[in-house]
């Protein structure tokens, strides 16, 4: 029990790692990357204390060299699903009675186990997994969650600190009770920091949680599993299975203890997800929390009075970083018409430069996507758009799917604003580019606001402080993470509060404590330290 008001540590966010020529990270992952690809490990499951391997063993390899085995996971079934959720209401009992600082412990620990120990186990395993560079593992799988794990803990405490007045004679209290039930916690495939702050967000708060990641991040998944037990996580607090979408999805929206939902992933599916806890909303014992940040649309519009090869590096980086499979990922272009023949130089001259390849060669800035079925579909996005009229394609256009699953950056030029592509999530390193009259500022910042039913994020380029208000003002609901002068990726853990709104999400702000009061239900206390003992006001007059 608590016996002191204790401070947390103050966070701040984890450096990150340069990886240089000659530096001893670069040597230390490079040896970590080399013993990941000849382990061939077979990955269980999570279940209470138990780890579960099954019958069926599904294989993992890069996605930028196929034919490589990197092990596999054990795919479970709806038996399993349900062995989940009775783990986590087990477990439910004794982590809602552990006082807060334990629980911020062990997430602390597990912070520090991924800055050190860990760091390049887990980097290794997002770079082979999911096909990232070492920069961009550094700042999602090690950097991300580790903020994620730090700031979370130092909103819990926050959270807790908010207390209500209490007028004389009284105390009035605010306990922040866990839900009544389990999490069921559904993450992505593209970034691990994701992956490690939805089962975990809700169990600082004293949840448990039954999460299922995507069938293509169950390797770096393993990993942070391995840190959350390492760090002293009780059994059945997360528990972690793979069984497809639908079967899980079937038993547990069915089941009167779900107690909320705690996704990131497209758009369609959370639809889908909301759409069947709605139907199912009488069989729950509480309205189930539905949090979920999904698809973007993001955009880049360059006023006239930007600097051309700001406007360019934002292009290259916003869109092609990660393969485009951001959902921040700049995927439309508005340029100005004088402006456009110099950005175009710039972007032309970066994508020439853009080595592409598997992880292991730290000389490559771009790697493949996720799978096939990604490749497939942004294929025929490119394949579409050189039958059209409508669209130009600049620069790159061709794939290849012998060895890895690798596109090639492209740039696509069009005449029509509505095309396709400006509209739609491709989420792979395609943007399309529209170049507009430049007297015809306002009119293309209705268009950016009009396009797409996302707003999840965007970039305005401008120099005239008067255009920079203006158009801030204009495209208020366009974009959840509004940036001025800058790409539109990358947001920080405690510096620019992410998500999206409209078809983007319920911006419930990932790593923030607005997203930390999602799970807990207040229950308000007044104490009446010397209560009356006579019903009549003092105004009455004795009869
Ligand atoms: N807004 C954000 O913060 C954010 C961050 C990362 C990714 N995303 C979005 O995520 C998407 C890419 O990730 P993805 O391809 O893994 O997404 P996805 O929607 O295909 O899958 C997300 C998760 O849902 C599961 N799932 C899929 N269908 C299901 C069903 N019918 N029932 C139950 N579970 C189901 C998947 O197995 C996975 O675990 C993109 O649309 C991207 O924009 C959004
Ligand atoms: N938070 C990340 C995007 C996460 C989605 O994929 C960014 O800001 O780039």
């Amino acid at each position: 029990m608590l016996k002191g008001f204790f401070n947390v540590p103050s966070p701040e966010n984890e450096p990150v790692k340069s990886y240089a020529p000659g530096s001893p990270e670069r040597a230390a992952l490079k040896s970590a990357i080399e013993e990941a690809r000849s382990a061939k490990i077979d990955i269980p499951m999570y279940i209470g204390g138990e780890e579960i391997t099954t019958e069926k063993k599904l294989p993992l390899s890069p996605p930028h060299d196929h034919q490589h085995l990197l092990g596999h996971f054990n795919e479970g079934d709806a038996g399993h699903v349900e062995q989940a959720i009775d783990a986590a209401l087990a477990a439910r009992e004794g982590w809602t009675k552990m006082s807060w600082e334990h629980r911020a412990s062990i997430f602390l620990k597990a912070a520090e186990l991924i800055a050190g120990p860990y760091r390049c186990k887990i980097n290794a395993a997002t770079m082979l997994g999911q096909s990232k560079n070492a920069y961009q593992a550094e700042i999602d799988s090690a950097c991300e969650l580790i903020d994620f794990l730090r700031f979370n803990v130092s909103y819990m405490a926050e959270i807790y600190k908010e207390q209500p007045q209490s007028s004389p004679g009284v105390w009035n209290r605010i306990e922040q009770r866990p839900l009544e039930g389990f999490i069921f916690a559904l993450t992505p495939f593209n970034f691990t920091a994701i992956a490690g702050n939805l089962p975990s967000a809700p169990a600082l708060m004293g949840n448990t949680v039954v999460w299922k990641p995507a069938y293509t991040q169950i390797y770096a998944a393993n990993v942070i599993m391995e840190v959350f037990k390492k760090a002293g996580l009780p059994d059945g607090v997360i528990n972690l299975i793979y069984v497809d979408g639908p079967v899980a999805g079937d038993i547990i929206f069915e089941h009167p203890d779900f107690a909320g939902l705690h996704f990131t992933g497209s758009t369609q599916v959370f639809q889908q997800l909301w759409k069947t806890i709605g139907e199912n909303i009488h069989k729950y014992k509480a309205y189930p929390r539905i949090v979920g940040e999904t698809g973007g649309k993001d955009f880049i519009v360059a006023h006239e009075s930007a600097y051309p090869q700001e406007v360019a590096t934002a292009i290259t980086r916003g869109a092609f970083e990660y393969q485009g499979q951001k959902c921040s990922a700049a995927s439309r272009a508005y340029i100005p018409s004088g402006m456009w023949d110099e950005v175009k130089k710039y972007i032309l001259n970066d994508v020439k430069d853009i080595n592409m390849g598997g992880v292991e060669d730290f000389s490559n800035f771009f790697n493949a996507v996720i799978d096939e079925k990604s490749f497939n579909k942004i294929a025929q996005y490119i394949d579409d758009a050189k039958e059209s009229d409508l669209v130009e394609i600049l620069v790159g256009g061709s794939y290849d799917k012998s060895e890895g699953y690798f596109i090639q950056p492209t740039i696509l030029l069009t005449k029509d604003p509505q095309y396709t592509t400006m509209c739609e999530e491709i989420f792979g390193p395609v943007i399309t580019i529209y170049v507009y009259q430049e007297e015809h500022f306002l009119e293309t910042l209705e268009l950016i606001d009009q396009t797409s039913p996302y707003a999840l994020t965007g970039a305005l380029f401008a120099t005239d402080r008067q255009v920079i208000e203006m158009a801030t003002n204009k495209l208020v609901n366009a974009a959840g993470n509004f940036y001025i002068n800058d790409k539109p990726t990358g947001a920080v853990v405690g510096q620019q509060p992410f998500g999206g709104a409209r078809g983007s999400g319920t911006n419930d702000k990932a790593g923030s404590m607005i997203n930390l009061l999602r799970w807990v239900s207040p229950r308000t206390i007044k104490e009446t330290l010397v209560p009356p003992t006579d019903f009549r006001y003092p105004f009455m007059e004795e009869k």
